[in-house]
């Protein structure tokens, strides 16, 4: 989605990564590029968190817990909202499923309403769910979102939407690899949208310009540096990791506002992108 943001939830890497120690530990647990350093990430973290500020009017944080490891940075992905409230989602990153429960429970606390939650043998990322419009919702079905999430989800938002589209995903780098529909395509104007078209279905690609799209087409390089990750804070405002310099260009010429962050920490090393760190609540 591309309207105004109002709301958002995030989660500062001093809740989520801990201390340098705490991510020597980890990374690789988690699959991780290399090992984060916590000095920089902090640094970066303000950066982006300065920019989410100037543009949102609420910002809140996700609490630190013990439940939860590295990944948690990332709070797009245990809940997707809809217009009338969340949906608790389950991750299918095994080690990430913790998360959701947090989730749910600083929901309930904050009296964010919720409006269903994944059960059974579901798995769903909110990377992988993408709102087109106000009435079309577009789920990747890969390695984090399963056919089951895909009914189930379906049941919970009928009322909300004209059209669930299922896009496949490809197999790629493989299941240890985080691929999420989010990685493919980022959704920045009612007309704009950023794409890895090399990985997109051609019926998606034909879609979206049937639709009267114009696609910023993210080359290899800048697609590996999380460039097709694009974090839209209003129509044609939004925000980018920093390296991504044909990206950001073809966005400029398209009449948009490009902020960026210097995200090789919090970003590139964990492989998510503004759109990941930021789990947007409420648009306009
Ligand atoms: N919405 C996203 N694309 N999130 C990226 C999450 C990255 C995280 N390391 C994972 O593997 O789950």
């Amino acid at each position: 989605m591309y309207k105004k943001l109002n709301r958002v939830i995030v989660k500062h890497p001093n809740d989520a990564f801990i201390s340098q120690e705490h991510l020597s530990k980890e990374w690789k647990r988690f699959n991780y590029i290399n090992e984060p350093d916590f000095a920089k990430a902090q640094q970066e973290y303000e950066q982006f968190l300065a920019i989410i500020k100037e543009h949102v009017g609420y910002v809140e944080f996700l609490p630190e817990s013990e439940r939860v490891g590295l990944d948690s940075l990332y709070a797009h992905d245990p809940v997707k909202f809809t217009p009338k409230g969340a949906i608790i989602l389950k991750s299918g990153k095994t080690l990430r499923q913790p998360e959701a429960e947090v989730y749910k429970d600083f929901l309930q606390e904050k009296e964010i309403p919720i409006v269903g939650e994944l059960t059974g043998q579901a798995v769903a990322d909110g990377g992988d769910l993408v709102w087109l419009d106000d009435r079309t919702l577009l789920i990747g079905r890969g390695y984090r979102t399963n056919d089951e999430a895909i009914q189930q989800i379906k049941e919970m938002v009928a009322d909300q939407v004209d059209e669930v589209i299922v896009v496949q995903l490809p197999h790629d780098q493989g299941e240890d690899e985080c691929l999420h529909l989010m990685s493919i395509i980022s959704i920045v104007d009612e007309d704009l949208a950023v794409v890895y078209s090399r990985l997109m279905p051609v019926f998606l690609r034909q879609m979206l310009i049937k639709r009267g799209f114009r696609l910023v087409e993210v080359p290899e390089d800048e697609y590996i540096r999380l460039g097709c990750n694009v974090l839209a804070l209003a129509p044609r405002v939004c925000m980018v990791v920093s390296g991504n310099p044909f990206t950001k260009q073809q966005l400029i010429d398209a009449g948009a506002t490009v902020y960026e962050y210097d995200g090789n920490e919090i970003s590139y090393l964990g492989t998510g992108g503004p759109t990941c760190l930021t789990c947007p609540v409420e648009r306009d």
